[in-house]
């Protein structure tokens, strides 16, 4: 029988995951030889997982939200151990491209019959992501975000709402593909995955198995926009905005005015001014429905 390593996050999400390894247990039982890990402090998932591929593991679930699969991922790019993600967090930005489901027990189930695929995973100076990193607004939320007591889509909506009105957007000089643009942006997204995560469509055509990031750069837009920028990201048509333009590419230098905030797959870092974005096509073997039709 194949072997499953699952990696719990016991701080991630709001929901409680204290039956989790009796369920994954019970309801795997014909299909996996699985075996629990719980991780004791930031960065240890990348650590079990890297373990895990090392004894020839064939798959690690990550349970837990986008920083914690980003760990787990990070430990298993390059190896024959696939990803499998039980989506706990309040995102899910890599579970939801991947197709996978929501619910806890239908997540578990679907692995019973999952396929593996290889998808891309990119890097932003040497550190990994797998879903969307980026610079301004979005990556100050995320630092503001993870200075935050409470977690969950409440807390984020508003910590959002009140930063708003007074984020003033910087000047980014981008590098790539024998061209350079020089933009004043309120964010800047490189999406391997669509999405940011909860169905937030930033690079609705992002194929996450081509080799290329979609460089996504956003104007500052005039607040009345707000709600319509908002609608277009669930409507998966941002792309078409008069405020947002579009790029693809295997690798991009980014030159910005202050050192400070990025993201990476929602994960605060601080960074220089100088970022180098890279790309690992295929890297990351997954594990999904075989009917899974993402790109
Ligand atoms: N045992 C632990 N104690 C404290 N922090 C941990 C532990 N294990 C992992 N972490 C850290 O928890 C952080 C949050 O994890 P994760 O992103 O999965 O959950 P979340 O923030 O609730 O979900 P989302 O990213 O969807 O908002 C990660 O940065 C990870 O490094």
């Amino acid at each position: 029988m194949p072997k499953l390593s699952v990696i719990i996050n016991p701080i991630a999400g709001t929901k409680d995951k204290s039956q989790i390894p009796d369920l994954v247990r019970k309801t795997l039982a014909q299909h996996w030889d699985v075996e629990i890990l719980n991780t004791q402090h930031r960065g240890h998932a990348t650590e079990l997982a890297r373990e895990a591929a090392q004894r020839g593991v064939e798959a690690v679930l990550a349970v837990g939200g986008d920083g914690t699969v980003n760990e787990t991922a990070t430990g298993l790019v390059g190896t024959d151990t696939a990803l499998a993600i039980l989506p706990m967090g309040s995102g899910n930005g890599l579970a939801r491209h991947l197709q996978i489901p929501m619910a806890q027990l239908a997540a578990i189930e679907h692995l019973k019959t999952a396929a593996v695929r290889t998808i891309d995973s990119c890097q932003m100076n040497g550190q990994a992501f797998f879903c969307t990193a980026g610079m301004g607004f979005d990556a100050h939320i995320a630092y503001l975000f993870a200075q935050q007591h409470t977690r969950g889509l409440s807390t984020y909506v508003r910590t959002t709402l009140n930063e708003f009105f007074s984020y003033k957007p910087q000047r980014y000089t981008l590098h790539f593909d024998n061209q350079t643009q020089v933009r004043e942006a309120f964010l800047i997204t490189f999406a391997n995955a669509n999405q940011f995560g909860n169905n937030a469509f930033i690079a609705p055509l992002a194929d996450i198995q081509d080799g290329k990031m979609d460089v996504c750069v956003m104007s500052q837009f005039p607040l009345y926009q707000a709600a319509g920028i908002g609608l277009r990201m669930f409507a998966k048509n941002i792309h078409r905005s008069n405020f947002m333009e579009t790029w693809k590419s295997g690798g991009v230098v980014v030159e910005r005015e202050q050192e400070g905030s990025v993201h990476l797959d929602g994960e605060p870092v601080q960074m220089g001014k100088t970022l180098e974005l890279s790309m690992k096509p295929q890297s990351l073997k997954v594990l999904v429905s075989p009917k899974a039709d993402f790109v």
